[in-house]
């Protein structure tokens, strides 16, 4: 089985995504491609990253009006990641139509609230919901809608996976015990993500901020 770990290369440098995505191909499930890589590369760059014959993750998190998100993903058609993001804010009618505009082997799922925000960020953002609660209801929302699962933190994938037993959990802010949270608030080991019911984890600079990626890449593996 291959790993469930997806490798966040976070750079506007193709050679220096394909360097480490070469490096570590051996200790990783796939690649995660986000919007600093594809505002540098664009299509083109996504589809050169694919001849390394690693799935391809496309975290665009498209949050629009339904139309407009609808008519990019049928752009996206011919990249045919095997994952693709969306926001759950965008609500139900957008989820809907970005689902239908995707390729069938592509896994559509929403992002509900980024790892990146904690219960006070909802509060300042009006929003009277704790994390977990907010997880719970648009995770509701993304499987009303047919998408294939969603992203979420690891403190709230147990949660979520018991309303959507099958559905497809992406697990960010994921961090090596010692590791640096540096940005992201909501955070767990890749150990617990997995225990929790995570069907792939996300990680970024603990490995390719180290100064050697494989090494990296293989000790988070070996604490699965
Ligand atoms: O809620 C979310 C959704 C997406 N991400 C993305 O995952 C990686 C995490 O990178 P690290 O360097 O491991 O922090 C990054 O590409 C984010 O855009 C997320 O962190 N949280």
């Amino acid at each position: 089985m291959r790993s469930p770990v997806f490798i966040a290369l976070d750079t506007p440098d193709i050679e220096r995504a394909k360097t480490i995505a070469s490096a570590v191909r051996n200790h990783v499930g796939g690649i995660k491609l986000g919007l600093e890589f594809f505002a540098a590369n664009g299509p083109d760059g996504v589809k050169e990253m694919a001849a390394l014959e690693l799935p391809i993750f496309l975290d665009l998190k498209l949050h629009d009006i339904p139309n407009t998100v609808a008519k990019a993903v049928q752009a996206l058609r011919p990249i045919r990641p095997a994952i693709l993001t969306v926001h759950a804010g965008g609500g139900r009618a957008m989820m809907e139509d970005a689902k239908a505009a995707a390729p069938i082997d592509t896994k559509v799922v929403a992002v509900t609230l980024l790892t990146s925000l904690d219960g006070e960020d909802l509060h300042d953002m009006g929003v009277a919901s704790d994390p977990h609660d907010q997880v719970v209801r648009l995770t509701e929302l993304a499987k009303l809608s047919g998408l294939d699962g969603v992203v979420c933190s690891g403190r709230e994938v147990k949660a979520a996976k018991t309303i959507w037993p099958d559905g497809f959990f992406v697990v960010p802010g994921v961090r090596p015990a010692s590791g640096k949270t540096a940005d992201q608030k909501r955070t767990v080991t890749p150990a617990d993500a997995m225990h929790a019911g995570a069907s792939i984890i996300v990680i970024g600079r603990p490995i390719t901020g180290a100064d050697e990626p494989d090494i990296a890449a293989r000790a988070i593996e070996a604490t699965l």
